[in-house]
């Protein structure tokens, strides 16, 4: 009977770190529900040959992966219905035993990324899930019980914008990133972060991957631990809300979600999860297709239009204008949303371009983490120095 009991319950699909059952998407748990129900039902082939109606310890082993698979394949089905061409998982075919409704649709598939946010995604996924073994949700949640209030972001943001009409700063502590290498050799991250918040910076961010970015929790931390006082985004490709808690304890006071990774779902589900902790998301997008997805997900503050697209690399900076024309930008104003303008910003020509595309903040890394002096490097940006 204990089998079947801890087939139940078990653990294994990426909901796993939610945190109470009614907030639930209830899709995805429906559909766990009944795979659970079906197998319950179904002893594998493996059980019936041995024997006994009730799975032996390596049946329940494979019925977990199958259920982790079919729940990765449902995933992506939902973010290609969304127009999401980001694959959260390779599709390694079915495990053994499976006898489902989708294997017909994987035979030509390859196990190779398409793209570097594809390849980012899927290697997250595994770090991810040995982080979460190494650090349960119910011990985060005990930790974060404890932890220090976050502070304001978006206030930082707005009330930077007001006081010099200027876009509020969010600058980055980059050390590299895979479309331009190393950008800066001698990289302290603190005394970056000092330096930025010298030079006027309203709020900072700071990329915590440590395989692409060369970045990680630890800058993090050692930032917020250093008395900087600009509330922190934690600059992550978040797959699984278990990486925003995670954050939290980290010293984060915003985090990024990429709506081209992330199904809408998805997105609604995280941002209740921020508002819990007491976090900002800002929700990245690229393209009108992500943009107006996102416009019509309730209680988002902030917009990011990444000037980057993620998986060709490709900088346009009118990416930001064209993003925020006609109706777009209307709907914006009227939900009083801030529009951040991201990435490919170096120069007083290209702060004005974006402002008067109508974003009130813009996120820089490269152009300012380059300098020997970064706060310097903000004045060069704005072409005045923003610090008073
Ligand atoms: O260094 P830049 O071109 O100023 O870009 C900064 C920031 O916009 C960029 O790092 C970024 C925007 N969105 C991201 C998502 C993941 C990783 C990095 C990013």
């Amino acid at each position: 009977m204990e089998g079947l009991v801890s087939m139940k319950t078990a653990p294994g699909i990426s909901f796993q770190s939610i945190p109470s059952p009614n907030q639930r998407p209830n899709f995805f748990l429906r559909r766990s529900m009944d795979l659970q129900h079906r197998r319950f039902h179904f002893p594998s082939i493996r059980a019936q040959q041995s024997g006994t109606i009730f799975p032996r310890k390596e049946d329940e082993e494979d019925s977990l992966k199958v259920k982790e698979w079919e729940v990765g394949m449902l995933q992506n089905e939902v973010a290609a219905s969304q127009g999401i061409r980001i694959r959260r998982r390779p599709p390694s075919g079915p495990p053994l035993h499976y006898v489902g409704p989708f294997e017909f649709r994987l035979q030509n598939e390859g196990n190779t990324p398409r793209n570097i946010l594809e390849e980012i995604v899927w290697h997250k996924d595994v770090e991810v899930s040995q982080m979460k073994e190494k650090k349960p949700l119910l011990s985060l949640k005990k930790v974060i019980e404890n932890s220090p209030p976050t502070r304001d972001f978006v206030g930082a943001l707005k009330a930077a914008h007001l006081q010099t009409g200027l876009p509020g700063l969010i600058a980055e502590v980059k050390k590299a990133s895979p479309s331009r290498g190393i950008l800066r050799e001698n990289f302290d991250p603190v005394e970056i972060a000092r330096a930025y918040e010298k030079g006027g910076a309203a709020c900072l961010s700071v990329l915590t991957d440590e395989k692409y970015f060369k970045g990680s929790f630890e800058n993090l931390e050692a930032i917020r631990n250093a008395g900087v006082k600009c509330p922190l985004l934690c600059k992550e490709f978040v797959i699984d809300a278990w990486q925003i808690y995670y954050a939290r304890i980290k010293g984060a006071d915003a985090i990024l979600l990429i709506a081209a990774v992330l199904p809408d779902l998805d997105i609604r589900y995280m941002i209740k999860i921020c508002k819990m902790l007491g976090l900002a998301a800002l929700v990245e997008v690229h393209d009108e297709r992500e943009m107006d997805r996102v416009l019509g997900i309730e209680g988002i503050e902030l917009i990011g239009i990444n000037n980057r697209n993620l998986e060709t690399f490709e900088v346009d900076i009118s990416n930001t204008k064209k993003l925020l024309e006609g109706e777009r930008g209307q709907m914006i104003r009227k939900k009083d949303i801030i529009v951040v303008g991201e990435s490919g910003l170096f120069t007083p020509d290209d702060v004005a371009y974006v402002r008067e595309a109508g974003v009130k903040a813009v996120l820089v890394g490269e152009s300012i983490v380059k300098q020997s002096d970064p706060g310097k490097g903000i004045s060069g940006l704005f072409g005045k120095d923003i610090s008073l």
